[in-house]
């Protein structure tokens, strides 16, 4: 019987104090959203994620000009046009799934540990929500980023952010931390198996494109280990899926700015697979733990216009794992092997 089973009157018996003495954590980490889809609220949101240098990596003396007198001048309202699309009764899709995941995940994996959620960009903050751990009597934190593959520009600034937060501690909480989970096998059934459930109830198309978010080019050439994790992913949902190479393809999504980004880009594609005669296009994002603007918005809206003005007949986005009980079931079970050994 763990410390936070002792019955110690109605009182104490509230979600605070039953986390009071929860001495285990999880911390999921994602991106993080604007606070609403307004052009008022993407400039300081597109500040602060675009002046990482974990993101865009050029001098500071070089970028801030840049930054500040071009892109946060034109991009929050072309933003806040594209998020105004997605944003649904319950908010940005990337907050309310993520939530929806950390309680599915807080339910999986019991009350001995406390699962909590934190935005990279914006709100709730990473340093705020370890704080917020360590007075709730944390002292043992496994850090879950919620990229599936491992990059500088995404897990990598989260690695930073959490540095930071432990400065700012006096005691700071015995840390752990997941790199990548990009071939866990867990998680490729938990694709597979989303897959092929989505194929059951829709049928097949002519071909599966998997499109991941993409960086730019040089960050891979500087040792970034993230297009070799999305080809790996790949080969494996393939072997699984029994599917070959012209069946089941990889390309890259999301480019901003003027530098080659890794390649295939997925627009290219989808116009070139219209063009070679492919009528139904199934396209999944296994790069995104959660459906967000870059899936809803980018794939499910405009890549299917391009797929259909280039010819096609229809592009059908297959949703994120979110919080279906097979994502559920395959994080808990990622969390509890690096949880080993910690009071739970
Ligand atoms: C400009 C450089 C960018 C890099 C490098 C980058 C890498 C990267 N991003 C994600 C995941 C997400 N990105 C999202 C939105 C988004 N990404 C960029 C830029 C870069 N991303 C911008 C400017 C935006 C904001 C929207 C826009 O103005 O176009 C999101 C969605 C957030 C949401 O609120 O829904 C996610 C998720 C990964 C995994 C990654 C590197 C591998
Ligand atoms: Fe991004
Ligand atoms: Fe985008």
């Amino acid at each position: 019987m763990t410390s936070h089973d002792h019955y110690t009157g109605p009182a104490s018996r509230s979600a605070h104090a039953a986390a009071a003495s929860v001495q285990t954590a999880v911390l999921l980490v994602n991106l993080g959203t604007p606070a609403a889809p307004t052009a008022k609220a993407l400039r300081p949101w597109l500040a602060e994620f675009l002046s990482d240098p974990r993101v865009i990596d050029y001098p500071r003396w070089k970028w801030w000009p840049i930054l500040h007198g071009v892109i946060l001048r034109l991009r929050p309202r072309r933003s806040a046009h594209a998020y105004a699309r997605i944003w649904d009764a319950q908010g940005s899709p990337l907050r309310w799934h993520s939530e929806a995941l950390a309680k599915a995940l807080q339910a999986e994996l019991g009350p001995g540990v406390r699962v909590a959620l934190a935005m990279r960009y914006g709100e709730p903050s990473v340093a705020s929500t370890i704080e917020q751990l360590q007075r709730e009597g944390a002292r043992h934190l496994l850090v879950l980023p919620l990229y599936p593959q491992y990059s500088a520009t995404s897990t990598g600034s989260v690695i930073d952010a959490v540095g930071d937060a432990m400065k700012a501690l006096r005691w700071p909480p015995e840390l752990r931390l997941v790199n990548d989970y990009h071939a866990d096998p867990g998680h490729i059934e938990a694709l597979a198996t989303s897959i092929e459930s989505w194929w059951v109830q829709h049928g097949r198309g002519d071909r599966l494109l998997l499109s991941f978010h993409g960086i730019p080019e040089r960050y891979a050439q500087l040792g970034d280990p993230y297009a070799e994790q999305c080809r790996t992913t790949t080969r494996l949902l393939r072997e699984r899926l029994r599917l070959d190479e012209s069946q089941l393809l990889l390309s890259f999504q999301s480019r901003v700015g003027r530098e080659r980004w890794l390649e295939p880009y997925t627009d290219a594609t989808v116009r070139r697979l219209a063009g070679e005669g492919v009528r139904k296009l199934d396209v999944a994002c296994p790069g995104f733990a959660v459906d967000c603007l870059e899936t809803l918005e980018e794939i499910a809206m405009q890549n299917r216009d391009f797929f259909a003005a280039a010819g096609g007949e229809s592009l059908r986005y297959i949703p994120a794992l979110n919080d279906n009980a097979e994502q559920v079931r395959s994080l808990a079970a990622l969390a509890r092997r690096h949880l080993q050994g910690w009071p739970a």
